[in-house]
């Protein structure tokens, strides 16, 4: 009871990354403690690289020959072991069996002392033993893990020394010079051809590449990421690829002098590593031709080798000047690379190209390898009915196996495995948890509601977030939880009376009619539809339906929607005035873009920092676009960088408005109804595609919800289309009666107590739409 998996996924810890500029995020490497977070297998090979890397680098010793061959010849080797075991694997293997000796009531413990309710409800301790026997055991758990670390560390190295010989001996072999002699250019190409002869070798024969410890053996997996966590220096937070080509280039013409005196002419008198002659590829990678690929297209990928294609070309990319081709620009390698991804992950080209975009290719590859593993079940204790410590013990009790998520929150719980339902154990249909995708934490978190307020979450089936809400406001003051889907707003009702949520008022609006309906909120939630490219291990569908219609679509609702949130707050609230903008989307077009068009249309809002300290900043500039300052306050999570669904958050604060700013919403409205009527006219003439899907970030919502709310989106936008279009033939036109129009809504928000500011903003919008759709 209550063991962990061996094939447990690293928890959903955030790291800490450094922070950088939104404009240069995006070009740079990433930091050491962002590659121990990538997927397991891979945190392994990059653990093992890195440790590689650091021990050529201090090594006094000659650095051992790694060249791509060698490593196929390694993994030759492993895949030999792979059938006969031997003793030594075993060995290798035991200690991090031990380190996973500490139960989970252990680690439950741990996590005692900051299991307090979020909500500040002060509760007794009920299971004083748990908390002792927890302070008590830290220590010692943490001694335990040194031990290993040790123990590991030591046969670690054994195992190099042991696979140091082999190496040689294959070397020899190969009839390529001994461990510590440098290879000549030619005896480098030779060892990449057999590398490559080798691998398709193994690949023919049914062997996996895969080595043991990069196999299911998450365990050891982990064991190599908590030392390359250890790791410091130059080696730490290099990706594969680049320690991969550090190996190799470590005797290149950047690499380290100290060798030099080894350099000598080889028997062949061919040059040694050093300046390559002129036209000379530093890589014999080449790119398939026109020809390869039309006969790919006819015949068809071979997955490996497209696999193989995207490594190679994302190396090459890493360090063009060396590594490319003379005659082949970066565009042709970055093509190739964009169709190899569309082909082996399974993207359409254009949502290819826009996530490629937002990294590094090495980072893009990365985001794309998270997309296809799920990121950990994590569900979120309701502390309206209970404590995370006592859900804890129940669901172990009943055969779950789980432990906290990390110290950025005190509810949330991550599940490894279970042999029950966790949809349907009696403590969840007590609303004791709610499954819960724990970047959705976030957005709650960053609003900070507080006891008594009033709050709006304008989009908040199935009220994940709306629960959270109010849980945190100890069920006093009111949640309004909207949703437009009357579907999704069932089970929206249904989570609340489960959870016990007395504090939450659901609605059924389109969130643009807000602050018509109802306004003066102290705080707003805005997590709005989006595309999901946040979420496509939830949803792959994703990776095939979004066209950029499609995104533009849905960005033009995020832009009315969040108009509509601001002027919903309060922005004399004594407590508040804040909003929250997020989404389960990567584009900036859903995320910065959103934001920038509130900032520009809406001059009294300025962006605030959200409270959580980890996450990536929001981006300042993007390609062509700037973006304001502050944007960097705004968090940006990603799968592979944080084992997060893909989040994005901004936290706004909407100021009491001035004569000026006024001035400068008006005609900032007066600008946003041409866009409004254009996008109108779109959409009433165009074919509103039935894939535009939003998509709902709870872990509970399936498929089915899904497809709900993709029809709801599209049933907006043509409802939004119908309802400008039907202006036309409304008399409205002229600047009278637009005045009147205005005096009376204005009259009509003040007796419902909202702002009339609001009114006076959008009439005039809503006249020129009129008359720009009539053209
Ligand atoms: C990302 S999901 C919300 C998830 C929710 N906040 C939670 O945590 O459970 C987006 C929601 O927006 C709703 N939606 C789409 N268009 C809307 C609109 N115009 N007004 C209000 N809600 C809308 C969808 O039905 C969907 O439930």
């Amino acid at each position: 009871m209550g063991r962990r998996s061996k094939t447990k996924q690293p928890p959903p810890q955030p790291l800490q990354e450094h922070r950088v500029t939104g404009s240069s995020s995006f070009n740079n490497k990433r930091k050491a403690t962002e590659s121990a977070s990538a997927p397991a297998p891979k945190k392994a090979a990059i653990a093992a690289a890195n440790k590689k890397a650091k021990s050529a680098a201090t090594s006094s010793k000659p650095t051992p020959i790694s060249t791509p061959a060698t490593k196929a010849i390694a993994k030759a080797e492993k895949a030999k072991a792979k059938a006969v075991p031997s003793k030594q694997t075993a060995a290798a293997s035991a200690p991090v069996k031990g380190k996973k000796k500490a139960t989970q009531q252990q680690q439950l413990d741990l996590a005692v002392d900051e299991d307090e309710d979020e909500s500040g409800v002060e509760y007794e301790d009920v299971d004083e033993d748990i908390e002792l026997e927890g302070e008590d055991e830290e220590d010692g758990l943490d001694a335990l893990d040194e031990d290993d670390d040790d123990i590991e560390l030591e046969e670690d190295d054994d195992d190099e020394e042991q696979e140091g010989d082999e190496e040689e001996d294959d070397l020899k072999k190969l009839g390529l010079p001994a461990k510590g002699t440098k290879l000549t250019a030619a005896q480098r190409k030779k060892a990449l051809a057999e590398a490559e002869r080798l691998e398709l070798l193994l690949k023919s024969q049914g062997h996996s590449l895969e080595s043991d410890d990069e196999g299911d053996g998450s365990e050891a997996g982990e064991e190599m990421e908590d030392e390359a966590d250890d790791e410091e220096g130059a080696a730490d937070g290099l990706t594969e690829e680049q320690l991969a080509f550090l190996d190799g280039a470590g005797e290149g013409p950047e690499g380290d002098d100290d060798d030099d005196d080894d350099f000598e002419d080889d028997s062949d008198g061919e040059l040694l590593d050093g300046p390559l002659p002129e036209g000379a590829p530093a890589n014999d990678f080449m790119l398939p031709t026109i020809e390869d690929r039309e006969k790919e297209k006819v015949l068809g990928a071979d997955l490996q080798l497209v696999h193989m294609r995207i490594q190679e070309v994302v190396n090459i990319l890493g360090d063009f000047k060396r590594l490319a081709t003379d005659g082949r620009s970066r565009s042709e390698y970055v093509e190739q690379l964009l169709a190899d991804v569309c082909t082996f992950y399974g993207y359409n080209q254009f949502l290819a190209e826009k996530l490629f975009n937002l990294f590094s290719p090495a980072e893009a590859i990365e985001f794309f390898e998270a997309n296809e593993t799920p990121r950990p079940i994590t569900i979120r204790a309701n502390t309206l009915r209970t404590r995370r410590r006592d859900l804890a013990q129940a669901l172990i009790n009943r055969g779950v196996n789980l432990e906290p998520i990390g110290k950025w929150t005190k509810v949330g719980l991550q599940v490894f495995e279970s042999s029950v339902p966790i949809g349907a154990t009696p403590e969840y249909l007590a609303g004791h948890y709610m499954l819960q995708a724990a970047s959705s934490f976030l957005p709650c978190i960053a609003l900070a509601p507080q006891p008594g307020e009033r709050v709006l979450d304008m989009a908040s089936a199935p009220g994940g977030k709306s629960t959270y809400l109010s849980a945190l406001m100890q069920n006093t003051g009111t949640v309004f939880a909207n949703d437009s889907n009357k579907a999704r707003v069932k089970s929206l009702t249904a989570n609340v009376h489960r959870l016990g949520c007395k504090n939450v008022v659901v609605c059924n609006y389109d969130g643009r009619q807000f602050p018509k309906v109802i306004g003066g909120f102290d705080r707003v939630l805005l997590d709005s539809p989006c595309s999901g490219t946040g979420v496509i291990h939830k949803d792959p569908s994703v990776k095939t339906n979004k066209s950029e219609r499609d995104i533009h679509l849905l960005t033009h609702l995020q832009k009315q929607l969040i108009l509509c949130a601001i002027d919903s707050v309060n922005a004399r609230s004594k407590t508040g005035g804040y909003l929250v903008y997020s989404t389960c989307s990567v584009l900036t077009e859903e995320d910065e873009e959103v934001v920038q068009y509130a900032l520009k249309k809406r001059p009294n809002v300025k962006i605030v920092p959200t409270g959580i300290d980890f996450g990536r900043d929001g981006f300042t500039a993007f390609r062509d676009r700037k973006f304001d300052p502050k944007m960097s306050l705004a968090r940006r999570i990603f799968p592979h960088a944080h084992n997060l669904d893909g989040f994005f958050l901004c936290k706004l604060k909407v100021e009491p408005i001035n004569k000026k700013q006024q001035q400068q919403q008006a005609a900032a409205a007066a600008a946003a109804a041409d866009d409004e009527a254009e996008a109108a006219t779109t959409v009433v003439t165009g074919k509103v595609s039935k894939k535009v899907t939003a998509n709902n970030d709870d872990a509970v919502s399936g498929a089915s919800e899904v497809d709900e709310e993709a029809e709801e989106v599209v049933a907006a936008a043509a409802t939004a289309a119908a309802a400008t279009a039907g202006q036309d033939e409304t008399p409205f036109d002229d600047e009278q009666d637009q005045e009147l129009i205005q005096k009376s809504l204005a009259k009509h928000m003040k007796r419902k107590g909202q702002k009339p500011a609001a009114a006076g903003a959008a009439a005039p919008a809503a006249g020129k739409a009129k008359k720009v759709v009539k053209k």
